[in-house]
């Protein structure tokens, strides 16, 4: 493909993100390209990188638009991001749109007056930032999370926004069902791919650069599993041990499942419940390629009576409870467009609906394990908080404790007696996660 013909793709890119304002990014990009098959890797990455730019200065590319009364359409905002943000002068971006086969049509009169406002609008500012941008808006943030991130990261709010903004590594997950860490990284080495061991999980291999390992053997095989650092940590905080019983409630296509899997060596029994039985399907491969057979499925649906004939049955139970995912942005960039208030409200009522449920299932002197990929406090520690307010037989269980008879590598990442991961910090998503213990009886 031409370049103006990248150009285009991308901007049919972004229309199609656009025409699906509440679904995830990559899955609308993954149908687009699918119907597609005939753009080819390297077209794809390049398609790739110009809408993915726009999206992730989408708040501030806004703001330059809105300024000068702008409606931000797929072709004003490519054109805004490749003058403002990609190195490119007026007259280079004028033509990028050359018209023609494949080619973006050239900019209307209109456009292209629009363009020259906005390029004289920067009056000698370079970049994307500007002084006058409300502090939201120049941390590339939505204004609702603001309150909760100041709560969290104090004096390090800009730190950890300009970390968000970074793209995240790719980290792996060893498992231990087939094999060592190193033992994985010596195969992964041998497929020419480098790793190097993660600070703080023991199972960890994290890629210098991003590859194509699902290609690899040492993938296929089932040796390793694609999963972010601080992700391992929840499934090596819940301390699964060979024998046990536990469930993990929101479980997914079975992220945490299969570190959980591997911990217990197939030993033991594990229930992975969900709502949705979509991702619950999702986890049948990967639990297959992984040789994860102590894993049981169960569809959880209204009038269930699955949880009450199990009540206080189990030794662990993890709640990697649904959220607003604010600690996952570096690699979502598009979720924070989606996400708002209302969904803040209504996934925190969720989550105490959720913890109370669990709570029945652990046995006593069995552990609740409570985790978010939020950083901000109403789902973490306020939801904490009001649920040991209702629950007395509940404590927190203490983390150092947890981590070390978990065998996790040095001090645990933490805020006071919780795990808290953070990009900046920690080069993780970030996470949150509570260790709480049912009294033990008599
Ligand atoms: C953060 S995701 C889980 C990710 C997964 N544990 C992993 O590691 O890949 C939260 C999950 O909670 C599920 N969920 C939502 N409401 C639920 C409920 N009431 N009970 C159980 N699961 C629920 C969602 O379908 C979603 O899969």
């Amino acid at each position: 493909m031409t370049p103006a013909a990248r150009l285009a793709a991308a901007i049919d890119l972004l229309d199609a993100l656009e025409a699906q304002p509440r679904r995830p990014a990559d899955a609308t990009a993954n149908d687009f390209f699918r119907a597609r098959r005939y753009i080819g890797g390297g077209d794809r990455r390049a398609i790739n990188e110009l809408a993915w730019s726009v999206v992730r200065q989408r708040l501030r590319l806004d703001w330059w638009l809105t300024r000068i009364r702008c409606r931000p359409t797929a072709r004003m905002l490519v054109a805004a991001e490749l003058l403002l943000d990609g190195g490119l002068d007026l007259t280079q971006v004028l033509a990028s749109f050359p018209g023609g086969q494949y080619a973006a049509e050239p900019l209307s009169t209109l456009e292209e007056r629009l363009l020259r406002q906005l390029d004289a609008s920067r009056s000698g500012i370079e970049g994307l930032v500007h002084p006058e941008m409300p502090e939201a808006i120049r941390l590339d943030l939505p204004e609702w999370v603001l309150p909760g991130f100041r709560a969290r990261f104090g004096e390090r709010l800009a730190e950890e926004a300009a970390a968000m903004e970074e793209e995240a590594p790719l980290d792996l997950r060893a498992n231990l069902l087939k094999t060592t860490r190193e033992e994985a990284a010596a195969a992964l080495a041998a497929e020419g791919i480098e790793t190097r061991p993660t600070p703080f999980s023991p199972w960890g291999l994290r890629l210098p650069q991003r590859r194509p390992v699902t290609q690899t053997r040492a993938f296929t095989e089932g040796l390793v599993e694609v999963q972010d650092e601080g992700s391992q940590l929840i499934a090596l905080l819940t301390d699964a041990r060979p024998g046990m019983r536990v469930v993990d409630l929101c479980a997914g296509a079975a992220g945490k499942t299969l570190a959980l899997a591997g911990a217990m060596r197939n030993r033991g029994r594990i229930t992975a419940c969900d709502v949705s039985a979509p991702r619950l399907e999702g986890a049948v491969k990967r639990l297959r390629r992984a040789g994860a057979d102590n894993v049981e499925r169960h569809l959880l649906a209204p009038g269930d009576r699955w949880a009450k004939r199990r009540a206080g049955q189990f030794d662990r139970v993890l709640v990697d409870a649904p959220c607003t995912g604010t600690g996952t942005w570096r690699r979502n960039p598009d979720a924070r467009l989606r996400t708002n208030q209302n969904d803040l409200a209504q996934l925190c009522t969720k989550q105490a609906e959720i913890l109370a449920g669990a709570a029945d299932l652990v046995r006593p002197g069995g552990r609740l394990v409570y985790a978010t990929c939020s950083l901000l406090p109403d789902e973490d520690e306020a939801q904490v908080e009001a649920f040991l307010g209702r629950h007395p037989d509940f404590a927190p269980f203490p983390l150092a404790e947890a981590w070390a008879e978990a065998g996790g590598t040095g001090v645990p990442p933490a805020e006071g007696p919780y795990l808290v991961t953070s990009p900046a910090r920690h080069g993780t998503d970030g996470f949150f996660a509570a260790v709480l213990q049912r009294q033990p009886e008599g």
